[in-house]
């Protein structure tokens, strides 16, 4: 089922857009945004959350574009989990839960903690006084809080060194609730999500099943995504060795970088069908499986 869909979706900040005409629905298993940095994987997650109107095409949520939904029904289904350090500092553990809680339902603050594996006597202190992944499972507990249908999360573990990143991602795993993830991190979306979209410059490269498309990469970007973690589940990439995703100004976006590129390639090539369900905008899609 699809909770939410991108339709020929264009966004932008001012006059100048950063995402490109993408289409891609959310659906159930899990739903990943991998790119680099600059990719424009954050501005699509705030379209999904209705906080950017895209500059052209829609965002679909049920039969309604999110233009004319009921924000009220949205802001209870959809629910985004932002990064730890957005936690008011000055707050205790236990009033940020309540506050996201429907009146009446604060005492649930407890038993929220406890869904996500935290002990209901942290809700008396502030978020200096927890670590980094009990900040995070804070984070996941606010976000439970009003019985959300889907989650969107932006880098949800990307602060965290590698064994409680693996806990959180267990935790995730664990929710019967849907998600949208954005992440660099290929280890994540292997782990969470069963559909995943790849952006490069703002526009999606390769959409699939994640483990048949990091198990053969049919666009070159993604294969190089993947070489530049040779083992999944290790570490992260580092986030200096990222370099801001500038495109060729025309044709493939990629070609400037590509190692395969052909002339043919001045001439953008169209996200196409592949074979498998899965889609690639590669001239030579067939050539780099
Ligand atoms: N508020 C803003 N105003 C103007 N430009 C912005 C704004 N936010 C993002 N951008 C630009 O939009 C482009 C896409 O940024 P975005 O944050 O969506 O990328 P990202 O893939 O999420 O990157 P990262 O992984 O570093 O968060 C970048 O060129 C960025 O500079």
């Amino acid at each position: 089922m699809t909770m939410l869909r991108a339709e020929r979706v264009t966004l932008g900040y001012g006059k100048r857009a950063v995402v490109h005409d993408v289409s891609l629905d959310v659906t159930e298993g899990g739903v990943g945004l991998i790119g680099e940095s600059g990719s424009g994987k954050t501005t699509l997650a705030r379209a999904f959350l209705g906080l950017l109107a895209p500059m052209s095409g829609a965002i679909w949520y049920g039969d309604q574009t999110l233009k004319n939904a009921d924000m009220r029904a949205f802001r209870r289904d959809v629910q985004p989990v932002f990064q730890a350090e957005a936690l008011d500092p000055r707050m205790r553990i236990g009033s940020s839960i309540a506050e996201a809680l429907p009146r009446g339902e604060r005492a649930r603050v407890g038993q929220l903690l406890e869904q996500v594996g935290l002990d209901a006597t942290l809700a008396a202190r502030r978020p200096h006084q927890l670590s980094g992944g009990q900040r995070q499972r804070v984070v996941i507990a606010r976000a439970l809080a009003v019985g959300p249908r889907l989650l969107i999360l932006d880098e949800p573990t990307s602060a965290l060194d590698v064994t409680v990143q693996a806990r959180i991602l267990d935790l995730l795993a664990g929710l019967d609730t849907e998600r949208l993830l954005i992440t660099h991190n290929l280890a994540v979306v292997e782990r969470l999500c069963r559909t995943s979209h790849v952006l490069f410059a703002g526009r999606v490269v390769e959409s699939g099943p994640t483990r048949e498309l990091l198990a053969a990469p049919a666009h070159p970007y993604t294969k190089a995504l993947r070489d530049a973690v040779p083992k999944l589940g290790g570490a992260p990439p580092e986030a200096k060795g990222r370099t801001e995703a500038v495109p060729a100004a025309t044709g493939c976006a990629y070609r400037l970088r590509c190692p395969i590129a052909v002339p043919e390639c001045e001439q953008a090539p169209p996200l196409r069908d592949v074979g498998g369900g899965r889609q690639a905008a590669c001239h030579l899609a067939g050539d780099v499986t």
